[in-house]
């Protein structure tokens, strides 16, 4: 369990996270939907603990940090370092070691290859792999599903209801509101770093109407699509 009170979060003068308070549970997969630069990614790099913050993280864990598993958005790869070697280092930053590496390569990635050279869905891939090969017991996925081909969504789909099963602990997010529903137990709005609301499965479908009219309102009337 991950609980977050009244986060808040600048970068100088723009206020990213204005007071968020959030619980995450185990055994729960946890959405947060927003606009463009509402403060999905500040959240999730604060609870990952790479940013400073005002405000409190509590969990189960002496070092929540030892138990995190973070796929960021966009995967960076230091140049010279294969596929391997990756998961490998990742595995050995949590002391672990990791027998019959091929039978785990669920994506099927040229492993010998440089990870710097992998397309941007082999990356954000790779990066899957190598924090489920961690074991973490808490995971936050920050758009998963984008840049990834059909086939691999498919099988992030199958790999969160699994994380669920074993009780961890999941935070996602995804700009497809159709991907975060499918998966998640709840979702969380957060609309100028504040969450607006949070819905559990049976309201998912008035948080989408809702996100629906106070988005578009009248906007694309008033285009007036020919
Ligand atoms: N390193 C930074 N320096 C200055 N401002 C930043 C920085 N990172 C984020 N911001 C600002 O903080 C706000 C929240 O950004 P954030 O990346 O968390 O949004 P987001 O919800 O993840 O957006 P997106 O859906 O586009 O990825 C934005 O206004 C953004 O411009």
């Amino acid at each position: 369990m991950v609980r977050i009170e009244q986060l808040s979060k600048s970068y100088g003068r723009k206020q990213a996270l204005d007071g968020v308070s959030l619980s995450f549970q185990k055994g729960r997969v946890h959405g947060v939907a927003g606009e463009n630069g509402a403060g999905k990614t500040t959240l999730f790099r604060c609870i990952a603990g790479l940013e400073p913050y005002t405000g409190t993280i509590h969990s189960e864990y002496d070092s929540l940090k030892g138990h995190l598993g973070f796929l960021q958005a966009e995967p960076f790869f230091f140049p010279r370092i294969t596929g391997e070697e990756y998961i490998r280092l990742m595995a050995s930053a949590r002391q672990k070691k990791i027998a019959g590496l091929e039978s785990k390569n669920l994506f099927g990635l040229p492993l010998g290859q440089y990870a710097s050279s992998y397309s941007t869905g082999m990356k954000k891939k790779l990066a899957l792999t190598a924090i489920l090969l961690q074991e973490n017991e808490v995971l936050i996925l920050d758009e998963p599903f984008s840049g990834v081909d059909i086939q691999s969504n498919l099988v992030i789909v199958e790999v969160i209801s699994r994380l669920r099963a074993l009780n961890k602990t999941v935070i996602i997010s995804s700009h497809i509101f159709a991907a975060l529903s499918e998966v998640c137990d709840e979702i969380s709005l957060l609309r100028s770093g504040r969450i607006l609301q949070t819905a559990g499965r049976s309201g998912f479908s008035s948080l989408e109407a809702e996100m629906k009219a106070v988005t578009i309102g009248s906007r694309i009337d008033q285009l007036e699509l020919k």
